[in-house]
């Protein structure tokens, strides 16, 4: 198979991975989340099961769906990526984020990634240890808790005194130092939807595009609301 077959990505489907992956992240761009290159979006096509990646160091707000890359399985191995991409376009490279993002479909099972670089994020990184918390704020509703709801089997939201809770690990000079960081919190929260990275951004994930950009907009809101409500002396969780 020919390493650049645009046949994985040119789809006339706006809802095409390829295409929301440029379109969400112009987007995103406007809303200064992913600025100078920095963040990204990776989808799985729940159809084929491939993996659409960014590449890296481009504008990602000018990206095209011939600009991407594609992947046949989450299986990363640093030493053999050459075999990981179905897709792979002349001249540009996987993000950096790539082992970050298959990481979240391994372990979790998920079908987007989304990760920006919010200045939310990063000053509530720097006004949270471990955990960001938030309660008894209407936006937590919609965002996923851990209970399952029997008839559906699916998560059901938390409630509005219900406390959202988001990991926070620690930064490093490159992006792959933070799998291990990523794969314990995977394996110790399955049912965080988003860590945050102190003093670098959010990672945001969801059983859908769709649902990682609604956990993304809450968060974010929330972030910005929790930075306000601290610089007050409110605290972010009602006793
Ligand atoms: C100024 S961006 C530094 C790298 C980064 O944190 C990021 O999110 C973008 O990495 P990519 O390799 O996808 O360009
Ligand atoms: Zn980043």
């Amino acid at each position: 198979m020919s390493m650049i077959s645009d046949e994985l990505v040119v789809s006339e489907d706006p809802l095409h991975p390829a295409n929301l992956i440029c379109s969400l992240c112009t987007k995103f761009y406007e809303k200064d989340w992913c600025l100078g290159t920095g963040g990204g979006i990776s989808i799985r096509d729940q159809e084929t099961n491939r993996y659409y990646i960014a590449p890296s160091g481009v504008q990602k707000e000018l990206m095209k769906p011939t600009d991407l890359f594609v992947v046949n399985g989450y299986h990363y191995d640093p030493d053999h990526e050459d075999t990981l991409f179905i897709r792979k376009p002349d001249g540009l490279k996987p993000s950096d984020c790539t082992p970050l993002f298959l990481t979240c479909f391994k372990e979790l099972g998920v079908s987007a990634v989304i990760h920006t670089h919010s200045s939310n994020a990063v000053m509530a990184s720097l006004l949270y240890d471990d955990f960001f918390e938030i309660s008894h704020i209407e936006q937590v509703k919609a965002l996923p808790s851990h209970k399952i709801d029997p008839e559906t089997g699916k998560h059901i939201n938390l409630l509005f005194q219900d406390t959202l809770r988001i990991p926070v690990i620690e930064n490093q000079n490159f992006e792959y130092e933070l799998t291990d960081d990523l794969i314990n919190i995977c394996r110790k929260y399955p049912h965080t939807c988003a860590v945050i990275v102190r003093r670098h951004g959010i990672f945001v994930w969801g059983p859908s595009i769709q649902k990682a950009k609604i956990y993304n907009e809450s968060i974010d809101y929330l972030l910005g609301l929790a930075i306000q409500m601290k610089e007050m002396g409110i605290d972010t969780v009602k006793k």
